[in-house]
């Protein structure tokens, strides 16, 4: 239902971006039917899969590098909070994502009622981190009182669509998600994180039937 609303905001000839994960798909999904019926976009993927998935449903794709400006992205979080605060990256797709986000003039996150917290940080933060900088980039982050854990996926490294690895981040409940936002982007090798923190127009939250809209004041 919140994919659904969220998609009524994309109109005749914008550019739009294309977010990721379970909840992203289904916006997708209900692009690709509007596309099939003669809606005119141009969309932005935020991962390698949502391309694939967007190829699949013959939706017209743009290259990240030669968009100035994008109109409308429907994108999922792993938290947020009312103040349109989010922990996104648990799909490891945190940097196209913040990327789009950064040049999207109305970003919808789209999610369910679950994933709302007061604070940020039950969900571990995601640090997108260049390999040859992963040992730095721990103890960096120790060193802001946290703790790091290399993701793994089946057994193996994950390495993201950018050829990186991920660290998610403990600390904790974060009492200032702005502050630390700063600080993990100071760290040398940090590609991206996860905290998106002024980049979200709107939250759209399903719960059954009914959805829930948290404005930007
Ligand atoms: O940030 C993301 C991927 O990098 C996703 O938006 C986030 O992980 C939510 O995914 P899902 O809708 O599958 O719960």
């Amino acid at each position: 239902m919140a994919a659904l609303e969220a998609v009524k905001f994309v109109k005749d000839n914008d550019i739009i971006g294309l977010g990721t994960g379970s909840t992203a798909y289904y916006a997708i999904m209900e692009i690709g039917n509007l596309v099939a019926k003669g809606l005119k976009v141009q969309c932005v993927p935020t991962s390698v899969h949502t391309e694939n998935l967007a190829k699949s449903l013959n939706i017209p794709l743009l290259e990240l590098q030669d968009v100035n400006a994008i109109d409308v992205t429907i994108d999922g979080a792993d938290e947020f909070t009312t103040g349109l605060q989010l922990i996104k990256g648990g799909g490891g797709a945190l940097f196209r994502e913040k990327i789009v986000a950064s040049l999207t003039k109305m970003e919808i996150i789209i999610a369910d009622g679950a994933k709302k917290v007061e604070l940020l940080g039950k969900f571990k933060v995601p640090v997108e981190v260049v390999p040859l900088a992963l040992t730095y980039a721990i103890q960096q982050i120790e060193a802001l009182g946290g703790t790091a854990e290399l993701r793994k996926k089946s057994g193996e490294v994950f390495v993201t669509d950018n050829r990186n690895y991920i660290l998610d981040a403990d600390f904790g409940l974060i009492q200032d998600p702005a502050l630390l936002a700063e600080q993990l982007n100071q760290i040398e090798g940090v590609l991206a994180h996860g905290l998106f923190i002024g980049l979200t127009s709107m939250i759209i939250v399903g719960h059954g039937e009914n959805t829930t809209v948290y404005h930007r004041n």
